[in-house]
């Protein structure tokens, strides 16, 4: 068995011990942290009365009269020997009485005996449960004993990092509570008890002190109450000048005094062994103890009120998901999803990266809207849904496919077809065949919902689609190059300025698409400025694609050939202008961002930071950004040492894999941040925006994976699953190309 699997199964049992018997746990430690104080009240003189005699024969003639009246558990003789204090539920007893006059003080109405009261719940909870407590005891020092297995002592200002903190901190501290309530339980350290005489019948306590009167001095009488067996415990005061009092067992047969040490295990569990003092120390565990259990409760409480806000639109019949990388399934979806709320269907909206396979189950109809990424390839944040779903875990689902795509790619709408697969292959039926839409999909998609209409009979209105991209002329303003030629092995990487003719909407991480004329797949690239900051000019990052061809010619790339060695100043380029509001920075620039970028997938960052720079109000941003030489392709490298400079930029690191000195990618300087990289996605909840080659981003998505498992204490899996909940949800978000 592995540690992981002990760790989770300690993981389980710690969570759900700590759960299920936290109102047990609560009671015991209150009413432990109120017995705290009895050695602190009574931490005074030990009991003797010097001087002063008790007139036995009174105190017998008033004890004979009480219980003439009923019952009583104890008596103690106050005020230097003149009254008695009797403890009893019944009012006509309780409270003080004169021994001389038999002049009754009745305790005040209400009042309660708090240290008995507590006691009685500490030990039995008041209803004779003390077996259940005992149990209690066991399974809180197991919890207590498993918490530091479970994560690793690391300071940090939330519940779980108290719980954690305090936890670790306190153990030795907080173990010696329920180690000494177990060791009790068990018999460990308390010693034989003393022998005692075996009564043949109960005594009375009156009886019980004229028996005493034979063998002791009861005119130093301090106490006498009910004890085991149907015997009572007298004790004897000293007289504070050598003769000691103590404690005295008496039954029908006579007198034995209650010898032996005191008990250790005992007097550590109470407090008593240093007075005040170990009951102040007791009264600190016990805070302890509470702080645990309400920390670990409320943490609890605040991730399953979390995971149920996450639950789909309980009510809903109907799941329209998306599988979208650059934004336009999203929009169609949630056009359908509007049209069929607006028609009166009860339906919920998703992206099926984010919904869970048995929650998916739920759903009568799925109507799934999925475009295509790299060759062929399902989106990134839905990539993890093909695998998720088990074989039959659909059954009785049905659904209908809307693939987006482009015909120019080799692999036309591969990523709807194979997200259908994986449907099918879950045991979803296929309620209409699937439609494939090519390029603008608003045509074809108003065209699929008719389908939906006459076919399933669902009824949806269909709202006007504003237009999905926007032819756009543009310019060459200026251009610049980025890498330093002089050192060698660079890749050719320019800035491109582009101009529209009148001012333009855009974000950074928009796309403007190029499609050459000759019928070549298209290429996007990536905007890296602001129509917030300057809306007349578009920044591109364009590398050219250079190889050399099977007979050793060297080739350039269709588009970025074009863009870097023809479309030299003042040339115009016909383009699309696409939203990609899914690598669009938070649209509150205070939310905090890591930004990692490698080669020419820097491009969106230059405009990521001078936006968040223009709105005055930037929260902490990191970028991590990783070529081949420091001195030679370190793009961008002055905008983005003024943005550190002047605080836009929270953070910066760099890896440049073929410097000798370095020699890293993006990945291992993830890794070897590991801790703050935590601390940036679980506390500061930071977005995560990833630019670059495929093979990249997945390095960098399993980096991540890792920290989550080293830092966060998950499971491999459930690291790689919050990963993708994380793309899906847009916690993660990827720009990428092959
Ligand atoms: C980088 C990239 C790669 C693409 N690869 C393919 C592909 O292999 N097959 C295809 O049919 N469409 C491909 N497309 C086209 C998209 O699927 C299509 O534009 C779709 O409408 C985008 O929808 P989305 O914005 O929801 O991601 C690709 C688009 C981009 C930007």
């Amino acid at each position: 068995m592995s540690f992981a699997t002990v760790r989770s199964a300690l993981i389980f049992l710690h969570r759900w011990i700590g759960l299920i018997l936290a109102p047990i746990f609560l009671v015991i430690i209150v009413t432990g942290a109120i017995l705290s104080f009895r050695p602190i009240v009574n931490s005074g003189p030990p009991v003797a009365r010097p001087g002063s005699s008790l007139d036995v024969v009174a105190f017998k003639a008033l004890l004979g009269q009480l219980e003439a009246r009923g019952q009583f558990g104890a008596v103690s003789i106050v005020d230097g020997g003149r009254s008695v204090s009797v403890m009893s539920q019944n009012p006509e007893l309780g409270g003080r009485w004169e021994i001389a006059t038999g002049q009754h003080t009745p305790a005040p109405a209400g009042s309660i005996d708090i240290f008995r009261t507590a006691e009685g719940l500490h030990k039995t909870l008041l209803l004779g449960l003390g077996l259940v407590v005992e149990v209690a005891s066991f399974l809180m020092l197991a919890i207590m004993v498993a918490g530091p297995f479970m994560a690793w002592l690391r300071f940090r200002n939330t519940l779980m990092g108290w719980h954690t903190a305090v936890g670790w901190c306190l153990l030795p501290l907080t173990l010696t509570s329920p180690v000494t309530a177990v060791m009790l339980t068990l018999g460990i350290g308390v010693g034989p008890r003393p022998e005692l005489p075996r009564a043949k019948r109960p005594v009375s306590i009156s009886e019980a002190v004229t028996i005493a009167s034979r063998d002791l001095d009861t005119t130093r009488l301090a106490a006498v109450r009910r004890f085991r067996g149907g015997s009572v415990m007298v004790q004897i005061a000293g007289d504070g000048a050598g003769t000691k009092g103590g404690s005295f067992v008496v039954t029908d047969a006579g007198v034995t005094p209650l010898v032996g040490g005191p008990n250790l295990v005992k007097q550590i569990h109470e407090g008593t062994w240093g007075g005040a003092w170990s009951g102040t120390l007791n009264f600190v565990i016990s805070l302890a103890l509470l702080g645990l259990t309400v920390t670990g409760f409320l943490s609890w409480f605040r991730r399953w009120r979390r995971d149920r806000a996450k639950t789909l639109a309980p009510g809903a019949d109907i799941l329209v998901a998306h599988a979208s990388q650059t934004g336009r399934a999203a929009r169609l979806a949630t056009a359908t999803h509007e049209g069929l709320i607006a028609a009166g269907e009860k339906a919920a909206i998703a992206p099926i990266g984010a919904v869970k396979p048995k929650d998916l189950a739920r759903f009568r109809l799925v109507l799934l809207i999925a475009s295509t990424t790299g060759e062929g390839e399902i989106p990134d944040g839905a990539r993890a849904v093909a695998k998720a779903l088990k074989p039959g875990s659909l059954k009785g689902v049905r659904f209908a496919v809307l693939a987006l795509g482009d015909r120019t790619y080799t692999h036309f709408c591969g990523g709807g077809q194979k997200l259908r697969s994986a449907l099918l292959s879950a045991g979803a039926a296929e309620a209409v065949p699937m439609w494939e839409a090519d390029g603008d999909p608003a045509a074809t998609w108003v065209s699929w919902i008719d389908g939906l209409r006459a076919e399933l009979g669902l009824t949806c209105e269909v709202p006007q689609l504003p237009p999905v991209s926007a032819p756009v002329a543009l310019t060459v303003a200026a251009r610049q190059r980025l890498d330093d030629p002089a050192r060698g092995d660079t890749l050719e990487t320019w800035r491109i300025m582009l101009k529209g003719a009148d001012d333009l909407a855009f974000r950074p991480g928009d796309l403007v698409r190029l499609s050459p004329s000759d019928g070549e797949a298209p290429r996007s690239y990536s905007v890296g400025s602001s129509s917030l900051v300057d809306p007349g000019h578009i920044d591109l990052t364009v590398r050219l694609h250079a190889w050399n061809g099977a007979d050793g010619t060297p080739r350039m790339g269709r588009v970025s050939g074009y863009l870097v060695r023809e479309a030299l100043d003042g040339a115009t380029i016909e383009a699309r202008l696409d939203p990609h509001p899914a690598f669009n920075p938070p649209l509150d620039p205070a939310w905090p961002i890591i930004m990692i970028g490698a080669g020419s997938g820097i491009a969106p960052f230059p405009g990521f930071i001078t936006e968040r720079r223009a709105s005055g109000r930037a929260g902490p941003a990191w970028l991590i950004f990783g070529n081949r030489h420091r001195d030679g392709d370190f793009l961008w490298r002055e905008l983005f040492e003024a943005a550190l400079r002047d605080g836009t930029l929270t953070r910066m690191d760099t890896a440049f894999s073929r410097d000798p000195d370095d020699g890293a990618r993006v990945q291992a300087r993830l890794m070897e941040n590991a801790a703050a990289v935590f601390d940036w996605l679980a506390e500061k909840k930071a977005v995560v925006y990833i630019c670059g080659r495929r093979a990249m981003a997945r390095g960098v998505e399993e980096a991540i994976a890792d920290i989550l498992v080293t830092q966060g204490g998950l499971k491999p899996d459930a690291a790689r699953s919050e990963v993708s909940r994380w793309l899906a949800e847009g916690r993660v978000r990827m720009d990428t190309f092959d």
